[in-house]
């Protein structure tokens, strides 16, 4: 997968705002998101048909602004809504099974907390890493501990070439150093679906990714 996309990697379930979550996508959309991840599970999350309506609408939304429309978890979810990728956990169905049952051209995403799970993610064909919790978060219940910038830059090592995107309590005055430490984005809930100028936020993670990125190019 082209590693840009990786940028600005917003995710986002109808319980992480108190808004009308199609709104607040759009609003991201409009400040230049990169990618897109429907997570909807915890206290609240819809179920059954309106959670594969909710799914629907946000792919919609999403391929108005060419931007891909990921799944969290939820294989059959994902097919029934015709996603363009999955994103598996260390506890969901592995992603050699997962494969097997959905499109060849699907991004795979795979998350990774230390060295191990990412040369596992690497072996099994995943397109891109989600790398972390890299700071304490609210937002997943059962998280594990931080790994800081050094466990990025370790398993930026294992991954070679592979994109890595980190993720977990990140809020915009952390991209530079996450870039620095060798993520190709970010990932973020909360920053982004909590924000009171969502368009405005989302806009600055970008604009603040995006001068890392060159701003390392340049001074290697
Ligand atoms: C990009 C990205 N990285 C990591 C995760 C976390 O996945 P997982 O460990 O399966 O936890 P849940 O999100 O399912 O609670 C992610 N969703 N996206
Ligand atoms: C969904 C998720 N996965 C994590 C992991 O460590 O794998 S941390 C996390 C929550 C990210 O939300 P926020 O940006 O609000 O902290
Ligand atoms: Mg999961």
């Amino acid at each position: 997968m082209d590693k840009e996309l990786l940028r600005v990697y917003f995710i986002m379930g109808s319980n992480n705002t108190t808004r009308d979550p199609l709104t607040v996508l759009e609003e991201a959309l409009q400040g230049g998101i990169t990618l897109f991840q429907f997570r909807e599970k915890g206290k609240n999350a819809l179920k059954g048909k309106a959670k594969l309506d909710l799914a629907i609408k946000m792919k919609r939304l999403c391929h108005a602004y060419n931007i891909p429309f990921i799944v969290n978890d939820e294989v059959d979810l994902a097919l029934e809504a015709k996603a363009d990728g999955i994103h598996i956990g260390q506890d969901d169905e592995p992603l050699i099974h997962v494969k097997k049952r959905c499109p060849e051209n699907w991004i795979y995403g795979v998350s990774a907390t230390n060295e191990l799970e990412a040369r596992h993610a690497v072996q099994d064909g995943a397109d891109y890493i989600g790398v972390g919790p890299v700071y304490g978060t609210n937002t997943k219940e059962d998280a594990k501990q931080p790994i800081g910038l050094k466990g990025i830059a370790e398993i930026r090592s294992i991954a070679g070439e592979l994109p890595i995107v980190a993720i977990g309590g990140i809020k915009l005055g952390h991209v530079f150093n996450i870039r620095k430490a060798g993520a190709d984005g970010v990932s973020v809930i909360s920053g982004i679906s909590h924000a009171e100028k969502v368009r405005q936020t989302a806009e600055l993670f970008c604009n603040y990714s995006h001068f890392t990125a060159s701003y390392s190019k340049n001074t290697k």
